[in-house]
């Protein structure tokens, strides 16, 4: 098997395909020096086609974007035919298989999820970065039932910052915002607080607010921005999905407003943490481990892992340290 995928062999253990998004197979893998599992995202530059720039935008934006509630890009290997993302493995899957297996969530749950989910985007919007593809497809779960945001390939970061106005139309349809629609200029960060409106609605319903087979009578109803309010929703969850559900993006509740929200902090005393929780500075005990392991000096061992070159020293750093916030031995194999 693994001469199939020369470049993985002694470094990853492959095993079943996990899934498959378009043009990437997804398997599962084990890091050879810790043991833990990987998710190893395949894709064939041949028939990447015209979606190659996607993968470089999404791995230009997972290098930057470090957050507990964003899927964690461990090492990327490019060769001549392929490019192979080393990914923080989520085994619970998507939150949309959640959501359709439970039928819809019940407030309280809902609140924890989109509190995660809120974190990840205020964290990205602070960071520079719009996703543009919020969608309970692209939300896996991990071990813990924690969210995982992944598939950046959309994303943006604008130049000169998030107050300067996108232009492209992308996204998924029953999330995109009507001005995003509507082929006006927009605002990133606004078009995200829109889809994560139509995400919580999904998320207490488990049905779109937005829906209809003819893409044109789709975008007719989100221009008309009318959704069906069901009885179990609530007074606050209604208020706060009108809010979200603006059609003006002017008039619409903004990242800081939404973590601010009473709905959000309902039975909750601190306020949604967005924040990173990885340090900036490099971790004690996975510097020595890697130090010992390699037989070098603990400075030169630093000056190494902080180029953050996303090879196999950034993997295998990035695992200790996931080792070590799970209480498992900061030991290497
Ligand atoms: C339909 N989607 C757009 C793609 C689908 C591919 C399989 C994947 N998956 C699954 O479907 N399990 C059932 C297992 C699983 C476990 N860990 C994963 C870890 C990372 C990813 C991942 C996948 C893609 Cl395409 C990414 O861009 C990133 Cl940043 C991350 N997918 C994982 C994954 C879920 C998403």
């Amino acid at each position: 098997m693994s001469s199939t995928y020369p470049e993985l062999k002694g470094f990853y253990h492959l095993r079943e395909t996990i899934g498959s998004g378009g043009f990437a197979k997804v398997k599962l893998a084990y890091h050879a020096l810790t043991g833990e599992k990987v998710a190893i995202k395949i894709m064939d530059k041949k028939a990447l086609g015209e979606d190659l720039p996607r993968v470089k935008t999404e791995i230009a934006a997972m290098q930057e974007l470090c957050h507990q509630h964003i899927c964690k890009l461990y090492q990327v290997i490019e060769t001549d035919d392929r490019f192979y993302m080393i990914l923080e493995y989520c085994p619970e899957g998507e939150l949309f298989d959640y959501i359709v297996s439970k039928d819809r969530l019940e407030e309280e749950e809902a609140r924890i999820f989109f509190r995660q989910i809120v974190a990840a985007v205020a964290y990205i919007h602070k960071n520079g970065y719009a996703h543009r593809d919020l969608k309970p497809e692209n939300l896996l779960l991990d071990e813990d039932q924690n969210l995982k945001l992944i598939d950046f390939g959309l994303c943006a970061k604008p130049k000169g910052g998030m107050d300067n106005h996108l232009t492209t139309c992308c996204g998924s349809p029953a999330y995109a915002a009507p001005e995003l629609i509507s082929g006006l200029e927009y605002l990133g960060s606004e078009a995200d607080i829109w889809s994560m409106g139509v995400l919580l609605y999904a998320l207490m319903c488990g049905y779109l607010p937005f829906d209809d087979e003819k893409l044109s009578q789709l975008y007719r109803k989100i221009k008309n921005g009318k959704y069906e309010v069901p009885e179990w929703l609530g007074q606050e969850t209604s208020e706060l999905l009108a809010h979200m559900l603006q059609t003006d993006p002017k008039r619409r509740i903004n990242i800081l407003e939404l973590i601010e929200h009473p709905w959000l902090n309902h039975g909750f005393n601190v306020p949604v943490e967005w924040s990173s929780k990885y340090k900036r500075t490099l971790d004690e005990d996975c510097i020595t481990e890697l130090a010992v392991h390699y037989g070098k000096g603990r400075t030169q061992m630093e000056s190494v892992v902080t180029k953050w070159k996303y090879d196999y020293l950034t993997a295998t750093y990035f695992l200790l340290l996931e080792k070590k916030m799970k209480g498992r031995p900061v030991r290497l194999l």
